[in-house]
């Protein structure tokens, strides 16, 4: 089991008064990677999804994620971005990191190296160019972003893509490594052959898709390796006006007016309650913020199960990876 550690911020003295009422009861909460390392309990503006371009050019610079950015910046504690080479999205998150006066110790940024689609030679190579576009010489969290790599279409195997991995995080490039959708044998390929084993496995997971293939939140959690959730809020993204009736959406209103939460905050508390570390995005400051401050309030471990059962009673829901892994549908929804 990964260790979870809480800590109070002390109160600062914040010249803007949007701030003072989240940091009254402003709590940061931290896992313990197998490495020893520490990483913030929730990665509160993921730059894909909402904000995914296909090219990277001067048109289609968003200076609404930069701005986006530039808030999660300014909340207090330290800020978990969640950045990958596929998104195109390094321009404005090194513009955001190029203007903001949070120190970089403050700030927990993961990158992803593209396995499936290839945009550059190697781990290494993709690194390289990253840091470079984010104005950064070491990213904090750096994966593989699938399992899916062969020699023909990469260059090189899944085993060699982790030997990379582990050259960056010895030269101290990457100060954790990890990998994201991978399976259990996917995952079992590169135990056997690793000298650093993958501090993270970030997949799809929500209430309605409680495995996204067939037993790896067991599996990952017996192997000591953290679980992050993407896509944690896809019960909400896809809540229909039909939807309010189901026994689920019913006891996450209620858990939000019992708690004085948004429903989005039930969900995301149940996520990591679950052991799993969630990462999330909004174009809504208010949202944004209310994931900063997602540990200020606790579900019970009766809620926690309630969740879970009424999530397992739904049908399964898979936002990513259709094609490749909508034949486990059958076993999503069972732990
Ligand atoms: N490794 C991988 O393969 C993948 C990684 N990711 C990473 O994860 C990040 C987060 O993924 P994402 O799916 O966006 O995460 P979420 O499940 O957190 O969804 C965020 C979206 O939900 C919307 N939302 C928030 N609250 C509500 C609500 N109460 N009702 C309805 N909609 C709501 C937001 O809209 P609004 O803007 O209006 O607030 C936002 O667009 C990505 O940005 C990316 O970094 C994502 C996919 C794949």
């Amino acid at each position: 089991m990964v260790q979870i550690w809480m800590c109070i911020l002390r109160p600062r003295v914040w010249d803007d008064q949007k701030h003072q009422s989240i940091m009254m009861s402003f709590h940061q909460k931290f896992i313990v990677l197998n490495n020893g390392n520490k990483i913030p309990a929730i990665a509160i503006i993921g730059t894909g999804t909402r904000w995914f371009k296909n090219v990277e050019t001067d048109a289609t610079f968003s200076n609404s994620l930069v701005e986006q950015i530039m808030y999660a910046l300014e909340l207090p504690g330290i800020v978990h971005i969640d950045a990958a080479e596929i998104y195109r999205t390094y321009p404005e998150v090194g513009k955001a990191l190029s203007l903001t006066k949070k120190p970089r110790d403050e700030i927990f940024l993961t990158d992803k190296y593209s396995t499936q689609i290839k945009v550059s030679d190697s781990p290494a190579a993709g690194l390289e160019v990253s840091l470079k576009k984010m104005g950064t010489d070491y990213v904090d969290l750096y994966l593989l972003h699938s399992p899916f790599v062969s020699k023909e279409a990469n260059g090189f195997t899944l085993e060699e893509a982790w030997k990379d991995m582990e050259q960056l995080y010895k030269a101290g490039k990457a100060k954790n490594i990890g990998v994201s959708n991978f399976a259990v044998k996917d995952l079992e390929k590169i135990l056997k052959i690793a000298e650093v084993k993958p501090q993270v496995n970030q997949i799809e997971f929500s209430p309605f898709l409680q495995n996204q293939t067939p037993g790896i939140y067991k599996f990952c959690q017996d192997n000591n390796i953290l679980l992050e959730a993407y896509s944690p809020l896809a019960p909400l993204q896809k809540k229909t006006a039909q939807d309010d009736s189901k026994p689920f959406f019913e006891y996450v209103k209620e858990l939000s007016e019992k708690y004085f939460k948004s429903e989005a905050q039930i969900i995301l508390r149940w996520v990591s309650k679950r052991g799993v570390l969630p990462v999330t995005t909004s174009s809504k400051p208010q949202r944004i913020s209310d994931a900063q401050n997602l540990f200020s309030f606790d579900l019970t471990d009766e809620e926690v199960d309630e969740i879970t059962e009424l999530g397992l009673a739904h049908e399964p829901l898979r936002l990513y990876w259709n094609e490749v892994y909508d034949k486990y549908n059958y076993a999503a929804q069972k732990v």
